[in-house]
């Protein structure tokens, strides 16, 4: 190759050429480093003959390629991989790419980093943030800005302690080889159903072809088990394998029980990782050498060399859909990935969603399925508490039939489990003198009050105020009345009832890393914790066998709100929670507190009826056109200026195409219609399966120009409809 066309990590770009200079050879893939005015930038060689919508520049006019990383050219299925996302998510192609080279410090030389830890040394003077950071640091080490996120103080405060010599550095090596997991090390014994599912896998791992799969088994029946088989058989052919959870507070307790499988930790990937982590498991997993990657979404750009195998856990839930940048949905992907690399996708679920389901109807993916669960545990018994007729207390949220099976469970010394998807203590906080109502400066959202903290604080933007004492509009002191329960007032309630028992909270906001999520399986596998309440975070993935009792708080929290999924994600999530009583030998029990007995929904919850609730479901999907049989795309137009955001928004909805089997909603400003300081408008594309959302919408978009304040993204099957 003389001329290479790369894409550079800088998303306002497309593909450039360059010229390669005599002496240095290039091939697709490889990483590079290219000049881009002044400045150096790292870049990707593509295909020839690639973009051939990008204007030829010619040779004499083309700019030398400055080096080559030392790294591993990114393979063919995944160049392929980046290729496909942009272009179905309508993303700059180096968007994409950007996810692939995850770790920039992984393309440096240099093969070490100086971290700090704790000396031993105190201070010769003591602040609260220096003994806040000495604190939470403990036994930990890493960068300067890594121990300042840890610590929850200002850089400078982590230099002042350097400098104090209550930190030293240290070199750490960011190469050390990963030890290979063993595929033999420990034998579990399958039962017939879980063997024979255990073994359509391996065949599929063996054929080293795609597939997709539908791994549907109900909670507890052993999938991680079974998946775990055709793991060993990636391992046996040295094939990597990427296994994907929803959420890193799962990883740890996933690594844990890889670990006693295989003899060893898979190799972590999220973004709770400190920069050597990253760096190191980039190279492995580049060299092939990484050979099973866990990880967050994130983790599937990866450039795997050998991509055997990938399991997509959990694979329902909402959280693999992107949210932000590339709005891309990790599932989908996957099963591309899958596609181009050759090899199966399986997607494990006792909830599997209805695209999926769908594709298992269209005979594109297989289905296996574990009816039962593991060593003759029996799935819980159902109980509805109707709440206007067996009201709780005053104040109070947690109705009599609930407070009597949780007395029971706590005398028997079994563990309770309460669930409401709702974070801190109260969802909004008002003044009952004047009324005022904390509201987000930057969002078109409530202010939720968290006692734990003493914030109020916006779930959308982040923004937190310490929680006044007097009400900041009339002044009137202690006039703050907490509307509605969030988890941190349930367990209020939980201490007030059983005043002896031992209660954990779990949400993002304690749980928030996976040292903290192992500490919480620990204290309640241990018996250490009598009653847990939780957010959706506790809903899966647990096995704890001493927990009898699920109650949940609301069933009918989401259920308003009009989004097309509202129904299915409720049925997913109590279905998931109630998966967690009675997975021992002691039976389970779950109580449903509900004011919607008659709702579909909560009908199919209470009577165990699946097949009905997913029959009906998918119906009305189908006569309204909605996915999986239609398809969406959104169109979010926000910028700090409202009129400006109003008036690019009406433009767009004015150049509207006109065409058979699509059409156009909207704009309309968007339910939360601020949100960091930005102004939001939607337009909803809804259209056929067989029109081209994609082209139809690349076209019309580039018709119209706005202002560079106003942030114009495109939502393609969007799971978020505010
Ligand atoms: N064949 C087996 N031998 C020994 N233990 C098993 C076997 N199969 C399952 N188990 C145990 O049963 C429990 C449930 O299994 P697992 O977590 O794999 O189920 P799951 O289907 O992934 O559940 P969920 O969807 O609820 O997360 C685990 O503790 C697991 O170790
Ligand atoms: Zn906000």
């Amino acid at each position: 190759m003389t001329r290479a066309r790369l894409i550079l990590l800088n998303a306002a770009l497309g593909p450039l050429d360059y010229r390669v200079p005599h002496g240095m050879s290039v091939e697709p893939g490889q990483i590079v480093v290219a000049p881009l005015g002044p400045r150096p930038m790292i870049g990707v060689v593509w295909d020839e003959g690639s973009f051939p919508d990008v204007e030829t520049v010619g040779d004499n006019r083309l700019r030398p390629l400055l080096g080559v990383v030392d790294a591993p050219p990114l393979p063919a299925p995944l160049r392929r991989l980046i290729e496909w996302t942009a272009d179905y998510y309508l993303a700059p192609p180096a968007a994409v790419l950007r996810m692939a080279l995850a770790s920039l410090s992984a393309l440096e030389g240099g093969k070490t980093v100086i971290e700090y830890r704790q000396s031993g040394a105190l201070p010769d003077r003591m602040t609260p943030q220096r003994l806040q950071a000495l604190e939470r640091i403990g036994e930990r080490q890493g960068l300067v800005r890594e121990l300042a996120t840890i610590g929850d103080v200002s850089d400078a405060v982590i230099r002042g302690l350097i400098k104090q010599g209550a930190l030293e550095a240290v070199e750490v090596s960011t190469d050390l080889p990963f030890p290979e997991p063993d595929p033999d090390h420990a034998h579990v014994d399958l039962s017939a159903e879980q063997q024979a599912a255990a073994d359509r896998l391996i065949e599929q791992v063996r054929e080293r072809d795609f597939h997709a799969v539908m791994l549907d088994g109900v909670t507890g029946s052993g999938k991680t088990e079974v998946y775990f088989e055709a793991i060993a058989q990636a391992l046996r052919q040295d094939s990597q394998t990427l296994v994907l959870l929803p959420e890193i507070a799962l990883t740890e307790p996933f690594l844990d029980r890889f670990a006693a499988r295989f003899g060893h930790a898979p190799v972590a990937w999220h973004s709770g990782l400190k920069q050597s982590d990253r760096r190191r498991a980039w190279r492995a997993i580049s060299r092939g050498e990484a050979k099973v990657v866990v990880g967050a979404r994130s983790a599937l750009f990866l450039p795997y060399p050998k991509l055997g195998l990938i399991i997509v856990d959990e694979a329902h839930e909402t959280s693999f859909k992107q949210e932000e940048g590339v709005r891309y949905h990790a599932r989908d992907v996957a099963v591309m990935r899958g596609l181009m690399e050759g090899c199966p996708v399986v997607l494990a679920s006792a909830t599997p969603a209805i695209e999926t389901r769908h594709q298992v109807e269209l005979g594109r993916y297989e289905e296996i399925r574990l009816p039962a669960r593991y060593g003759g545990a029996e799935l819980p018994e159902i109980v509805g508490v109707d709440l206007t007729q067996d009201p709780p207390d005053r104040g109070r949220w947690i109705a009599p039939p609930l407070v009597q099976a949780m007395r029971e469970v706590l005398d028997r010394g079994e563990q309770s489990l309460l669930f409401l998807n709702r974070r801190g203590y109260a969802p909004l906080t008002l003044c009952r003198h004047c009324g005022y109502r904390f509201q987000c400066p930057n969002c078109s959202a409530w202010m939720v009050e968290h006692r734990l903290t003493r914030r109020l604080a916006c779930h959308h933007c982040g923004h937190a105020v310490a929680t006044p004492d007097a009400c900041p509009e009339c002044k009137q002191p202690d006039a703050l009345v907490a509307c509605g329960p969030g988890v941190e007032r349930i367990a209020d309630e939980v201490k007030a009832l059983f005043p002896e028992a031992r209660t954990a909270i779990v949400t993002s906001d304690t749980l928030w890393s996976p040292a903290r999520a192992a500490a919480f399986v620990r204290d309640v596998a241990g018996g250490a914790v009598d009653i847990i309440i939780g957010t959706q975070l506790v809903t899966k993935g647990y096995h704890f066998p001493e927990l009898t009792l699920v109650g949940v708080i609301d069933a009918d929290l989401g259920l308003d709100g009009g989004d097309l999924r509202a129904a299915e994600r409720t049925f997913q999530q109590i279905t998931q929670v109630s998966g967690r009583a009675g997975r021992g030998e002691k039976p389970g029990r779950v109580f449903i507190q509900t004011r919607a007995g008659e709702a579909p929904v909560i009908k199919a919850l209470l009577d165990g009826d699946e097949a009905a609730f997913y029959a009906a479901e998918t119906a009305s999907r189908r006569v309204a056109n909605a996915p999986p049989f239609g398809r969406f795309a959104a169109i979010i137009v926000s910028d700090t200026d409202a009129a400006l955001a109003q008036e690019t928004a009406r433009r767009i909805g004015k150049a509207a195409p006109h065409q058979e089997g699509l059409e156009v909603y909207g704009p309309a400003e968007a339910p939360l219609s601020v949100l960091r300081g930005r102004h939001r408008w939607r337009l909803l594309v809804h259209a056929r399966r067989s029109v081209e959302v994609q082209a139809i919408i690349r076209n019309w978009l580039s018709s119209i120009d706005w202002k560079a304040s106003t942030r114009v993204s495109v939502d393609v099957d969007p799971y978020s409809f505010v």
